[in-house]
């Protein structure tokens, strides 16, 4: 039997990040209120002698080392079922962003193998095997707002009223012709040694907002933007212009150089001249987005 489904793999963004320290195990310890967005690619599945992928999107592997392609090979060794797949990727979400595009891939993937193969594993084998290929993937099987804290894929579900606040949220999304490293993003702040914020710090700002959810008080912290910033002014300047001039929630997402501002307050006019400024700052070749 053939399949050509189609499964949507959103992207996401962090609405606060803070890195709390390095680990044994040369990760790092961080405490993030996260959310699938929207906005997301497409992933079409069919059923096929051998493993491939093909992605419309320049710059994404087409190899085993797509995250698409671990998830299935983590799939068959984890359900010793035999069975292969033709993956069509339609990317819409930057890549190197900090949107976890990558990650949100291989969770589709992993979910969408075993509603194929009739359930197999449970959801909690799918968050432990998905922990495996990257720490950002745990969050998206969830599909709904979480904390995220140790490496990434401890995760702990939030309260009702602050689950509906997040899901409220209009946001624009943005993200400027230049890409950020992850890697690159955690070496700087180990070298450094000084961009941490505390545990207790972060943990105290989460548990200020799961309090009293509403948007003024989102906690829009993300202590990666100090590296991401040192590199690329031009994403400081957009944001403080942006909360400046429009008086909107703004912030950088993950390690970057995606940016995202909350927009619910906007009318259509004052959304297009954002756009517009947005652009004028980041150049025209600026990634935009509403969510
Ligand atoms: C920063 C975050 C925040 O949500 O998102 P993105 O910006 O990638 O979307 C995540 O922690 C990104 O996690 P993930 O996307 O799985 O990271 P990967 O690309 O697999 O990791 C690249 C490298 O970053 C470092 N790394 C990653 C996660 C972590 N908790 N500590 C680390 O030190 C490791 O050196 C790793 O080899
Ligand atoms: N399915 C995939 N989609 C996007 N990038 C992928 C994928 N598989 C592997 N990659 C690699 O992972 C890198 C990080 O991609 P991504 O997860 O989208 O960014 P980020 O970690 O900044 O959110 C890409 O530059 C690409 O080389």
């Amino acid at each position: 039997m053939t399949y050509q489904t189609s499964f949507f793999s959103p992207c996401k963004v962090n609405y606060m990040l803070t890195i709390t320290g390095v680990r044994p195990d040369g990760f790092h310890n961080l405490v993030s209120l996260v959310a699938p967005t929207r906005f997301g690619d497409e992933l079409f599945i069919e059923e096929a002698g051998e493993d491939s992928i093909e992605c419309n999107l320049e710059g994404v592997p087409c190899d085993e080392s797509n995250l698409v392609m671990k998830a299935a090979a983590v799939f068959r060794r984890a359900t010793m079922m035999n069975r292969f797949f033709k993956f069509n990727l339609v990317k819409k979400v930057p890549h190197g962003a900090g949107l976890g595009g990558g990650s949100s891939n291989a969770a589709t993937a992993l979910l969408a193998l075993n509603q194929i193969c009739g359930y197999p594993l449970s959801n909690g084998e799918l968050e432990r095997l998905s922990a495996l290929i990257g720490s950002d993937c745990p969050l998206f099987l969830r599909g709904k707002p979480v904390v995220m804290r140790g490496r990434g894929e401890l995760l702990e579900d939030l309260p009702e009223n602050a689950q509906n606040l997040i899901a409220s949220l209009k946001l624009l999304i943005f993200k400027p012709n230049f890409s950020i490293n992850t890697g690159w993003a955690y070496k700087t702040m180990k070298e450094s040694g000084k961009m941490y914020i505390s545990e207790q710090e972060a943990e105290d700002a989460l548990l200020s907002w799961i309090k009293n959810p509403e948007i003024e008080n989102l906690p829009l912290v993300n202590n990666m933007q100090i590296p991401a910033f040192e590199k690329f002014p031009a994403l400081e300047a957009v944001l403080n212009f942006i909360r400046n001039e429009y008086n909107l929630p703004c912030l950088m997402s993950g390690s970057g150089s995606a940016c995202f501002a909350v927009v619910n307050n906007l009318q259509p006019d004052a959304l297009q001249s954002l756009k517009d400024a947005i652009k004028k700052r980041l150049g025209e070749s600026c990634f935009i987005t509403e969510a």
